[in-house]
């Protein structure tokens, strides 16, 4: 079973991958995970690493679909690995995975060009490079001025303290959640499920609540 978290930069997808794995386990599950990109065992990932640094130029000059490329390469050196993991675990969490590339790339394209692009782009992972579609995936759903700051919390936390291209935009990463709640509704690739991180009142939901939902979607699944 392969179950695909995505969500904006700061949704909580990596707080939420490790909880899942602890719970994974003490239920006594074979689980594995791995983490998109792959920033320094890929070639492609260190490729992604220097154009999230500003390497390849402003975000602005960088063409999207140069950009997916890069980080498109990063899975396709990663399949063996992952057809491995799949193979021998019982679940396989992913830390975003092709949607991260559909929804963060053509947020970077007019909406007149977004359809066209992300055919394009799911057409090359899933079908030219022979990646395989997640059994499920979980959109993390957080306001973008929640992630905003809890990214500059994490920020600060981190001992760089820098942000990558794509973290710097506010205006950005609206425009990313909103392709993805396009995804989500159109069940791109698959089954998609909204986890909302916040509560009515927007309110940041405590990691352990938001586990709480995402652990009985997984069971709704069948994948635990
Ligand atoms: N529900 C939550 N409440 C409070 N802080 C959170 C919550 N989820 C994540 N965080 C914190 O917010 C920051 C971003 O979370 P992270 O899991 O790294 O997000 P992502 O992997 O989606 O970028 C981290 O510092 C993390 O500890
Ligand atoms: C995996 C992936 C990430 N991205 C983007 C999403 C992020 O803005 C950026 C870096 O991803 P990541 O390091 O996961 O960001 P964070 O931990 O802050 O959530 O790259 C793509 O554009 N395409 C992809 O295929």
């Amino acid at each position: 079973m392969l179950v695909a978290l995505e969500g904006i930069d700061g949704a909580g997808k990596t707080t939420q991958l490790h909880l899942l794995e602890e719970r994974a386990r003490r239920q006594g599950l074979r689980v594995a995970s791995l983490s998109f990109p792959r920033y320094t065992e890929t070639v492609f990932g260190r490729c992604v690493a220097a154009y999230l640094r500003g390497e390849f130029g402003p975000l602005a000059e960088v063409p999207p679909r140069s950009a997916a490329l890069l980080f498109a390469g990063d899975r396709l050196e990663s399949l063996e690995l992952l057809s491995r993991l799949a193979a021998e675990s019982d679940l396989l969490l992913l830390d975003r995975y092709v949607a991260s590339n559909l929804a963060h790339q053509g947020a970077r394209l007019a909406v007149s060009e977004r359809d066209a692009f992300l055919a394009w782009l799911a057409h090359l992972e899933y079908e030219v490079f022979g990646l395989p579609r997640p059994t499920l995936t979980l959109y993390l759903r957080l306001p973008v001025a929640v992630a905003s700051s809890l990214l500059a919390t994490r920020a600060q936390q981190r001992r760089s303290g820098a942000r990558d291209l794509h973290e710097e935009n506010a205006a950005y990463l609206a425009r990313c959640a909103e392709v993805y709640e396009q995804l989500a509704s159109a069940h791109a690739d698959g089954p998609w499920e909204i986890v909302s991180c916040v509560d009515e009142k927007e309110r940041l939901r405590s990691p352990e609540e938001i586990q709480v939902q995402v652990w009985s979607l997984l069971e709704r699944y069948r994948t635990v």
